[in-house]
């Protein structure tokens, strides 16, 4: 039950003082659903469910699969064959004659009795040994299938909220679930072969004793169900207050925060809201607990009742001489087993549906992943000359109106171009737009002639993204990013960014792991990641390098150091440029003006300056902060470089 269980949790992300930011989150968008399903519209879906799982259980793992099945099917005709052999012990013994003579006939049916239900016991161990086999497996093809999905499907669909909630309901909600509907199928299976295997033998032992079982069933039926609604209506009823606790917990409990948390002396704050939400979800799993305990109660007392009516009705049929007293006793065993196993399988099948509402999720999620994913390019360009982009135009999805408008830019081999703007004019998307990582949706992009979609880019482009991330890898594979060891390159790749200096401080080196989330993990400064970050780029031979704000966080020794790295490295590549530091992009071979989204000028420094346009006046503000005591532009321009 989901209530009880851990919930799925992810940061909320709410900011702290919102309250009304409390509508559903992505994980909580199936509670609706269980709240309201009908016992009909449970009965309808799980065909497809149980279909879907025993495909994917047998695609993991075949052998596991058939054994679990078969295991199950053939324990529940060694019930049936067990309770019938039962009642031949029970018929031999109540016959008339001496009391030895009874015992010694009744011995073959015993013997069969046992034999049944050790064969019985094994084939439940060994369906139950392989249904704790298929449970990772399972698992291990989900979220193996997902991950190949979300690694392949165009970056745009992570732009577009419905994709992106979509694919954190697989992940977080479905992935898991896969496996507790492959579980619960076969538990419903096995509580089913139960039912009929009970149904059957009272069957053999006099059909008028077949609706019995249903008498009893019924009440504990009716408990299983109500229980499950209660859980669904508490987890419902604290949403809310549960995203707000994760939001909170995060806040008091992790790195990030802490130093605020501290400083502004947020402490007692965040303890107080604490306390309000847990009051409140206290106080409803408490009311649960009393109103479960009232239902389990009503459905004891209702399933005594019934067991009392049917024991009634057995001890009619014997007075009556419909059934014999074997018969009668065979049918109280029967009976039990066919209570208990109907019960569990209500239970099973409220867990089936639950689990199945996240794995459909996720059936769906993959479904709309595959038309996201673009057909892998045949072509692998075998180097650069040009890469030309004409009259493009591109809008984020969702937005209102284009990052990109009738933008048309060139950069050749051995170039370096500059692109310059405002913050949010458009020079990241351009950039990620020249990598083949978005499609324009108008205009074209051209590498050497051929358009960027029927390329295999991997390999060719190389991005130092503004907001590169922190892997959480050693210092080694952050630069290598998978790629084979080339000490000298390495050696060359770290210098040319002055990661060499970084390494030089931490004890491991090149081997030192970058996460202080794991023991002897360390952090770096932001300067000292975009090193790491700009060596990946170096070391990574690629005939198109874009560096989106390389230098943003390092000091000014570094910086100039980095950008004159940057023009050599234009030797034989093409380079694109994008950055703020407007001294550093004197030297470009073009540079690129953009204004919310166009191009508004292109040229070199000097054209730019003698235009006296968008740059010029850039150029001149970030001039005159450098300017001290009178000094001049020139020496202002010495002094940022
Ligand atoms: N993933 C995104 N989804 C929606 N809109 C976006 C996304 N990324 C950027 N934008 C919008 O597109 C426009 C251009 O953004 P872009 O990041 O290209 O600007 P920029 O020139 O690189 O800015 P900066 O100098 O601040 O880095 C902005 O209006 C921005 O809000």
């Amino acid at each position: 039950m989901r209530f009880w269980g851990k919930p799925r949790r992810k940061s909320s992300g709410s900011p702290i003082g919102d309250r009304s930011g409390l509508a559903a989150a992505y994980w909580e968008s199936r509670d609706e659903e269980l709240l309201t399903a009908s016992l009909g519209k449970i009965a309808r879906r799980l065909p497809f469910l149980i279909a879907s799982a025993l495909r994917l259980a047998w695609q993991a793992a075949p052998f596991d699969t058939a054994v679990a099945l078969a295991g199950n099917v053939l324990a529940g005709v060694f019930t049936v064959y067990g309770l019938v052999a039962t009642s031949d012990v029970l018929a031999s013994l109540f016959a008339g004659g001496p009391t030895p003579e009874r015992v010694r006939a009744a011995l073959p049916s015993l013997a069969l009795v046992a034999v049944a239900t050790g064969l019985r016991g094994a084939l439940l161990a060994a369906a139950g040994w392989a249904q704790a086999r298929l449970k990772p497996q399972v698992e291990r093809l989900a979220e193996t299938r997902l991950f190949e999905l979300t690694t392949q499907v165009e970056l745009a669909a992570f732009d577009d909220d419905d994709f992106h909630n979509a694919m954190l309901r697989a992940r977080d909600s479905g992935v898991p679930d896969t496996a507790t509907v492959v579980e619960t199928t076969i538990s419903a299976l096995t509580g089913a072969v139960g039912v009929v295997a009970a149904t059957a033998a009272l069957g053999f032992l006099h059909p008028v004793l077949m609706p019995l079982l249903l008498v009893t069933a019924v009440p504990a039926g009716w408990a299983a169900i109500r229980t499950a609604r209660l859980g669904y209506q508490a987890f419902y009823r604290l949403s809310a207050a549960r995203r707000r606790k994760f939001m909170l917990s995060d806040l008091m409990a992790e790195r990030q925060p802490a130093a605020e948390v501290r400083t502004f002396a947020l402490r007692d704050f965040l303890l107080g809201e604490y306390a309000k939400v847990a009051d409140l979800e206290q106080d409803v799993q408490l009311d649960v607990a009393r109103r479960r305990t009232v239902v389990k109660a009503g459905g004891d007392a209702l399933t005594g009742a019934a067991t009392l009516a049917v024991y009634g009705a057995l001890a009619a049929l014997l007075a009556a001489g419909v059934i014999p007293l074997a018969v009668a006793g065979t049918a109280v065993l029967a009976l039990r087993t066919g209570q208990s196993s109907l019960a569990g399988l209500v239970q099973t099948l409220n867990r089936l549906y639950e689990a199945g509402l996240y794995f459909g999720d996720y059936l769906a999620f993959r479904e709309h992943a595959e038309t996201r994913t673009p057909p892998a390019p045949a072509l692998t360009p075998s180097g650069l000359a040009l890469l030309a982009a004409d009259g493009v135009s591109f809008a984020y999805p969702g937005a209102d109106r284009p990052a990109l408008r009738d933008v048309s830019v060139t950069v050749a081999r051995g170039e370096v171009i500059a692109l310059v703007g405002e913050n949010g004019s458009g020079k990241t998307t351009l950039a990620k737009l020249l990598a083949g990582l978005y499609r324009p949706q108008s205009g074209t992009i051209r590498w050497d002639g051929r358009e960027l979609a029927d390329l295999d880019l991997r390999r060719m482009v190389s991005v130092i993204a503004q907001d590169h991330t922190r892997w959480p890898l050693t210092v080694r594979e952050n630069i290598l990013m998978g790629r084979p060891l080339e000490e000298e390159r390495l050696a060359e790749a770290a210098a040319a960014a002055g990661t060499d200096e970084v390494v030089s401080t931490l004890p491991l080196g090149y081997d030192a792991l970058l996460d202080r989330r794991f023991r002897g993990g360390h952090d770096l400064s932001g300067g000292q990641w975009q090193r790491v970050a700009v060596a990946r780029g170096f070391y990574h031979d690629a005939e198109l390098v874009i560096f989106d704000e390389p230098t943003s966080a390092l000091d000014a020794r570094a910086e100039h150091a980095l950008f004159e790295r940057i023009r050599r490295h234009a030797d034989g590549r093409a380079v694109v440029l994008i950055t703020h530091r407007l001294a550093s992009v004197r030297y470009a071979d073009r540079i690129y003006v953009l204004d919310r989204g166009r191009v508004a000028e292109q040229g070199t420094h000097a054209e730019l300056m003698a235009r006296d346009g968008l740059y010029a006046d850039l150029y001149g503000l970030q001039a005159a902060a450098y300017q001290y005591d009178g000094g001049t532009v020139a020496r202002a321009e010495e002094a940022v470089r």
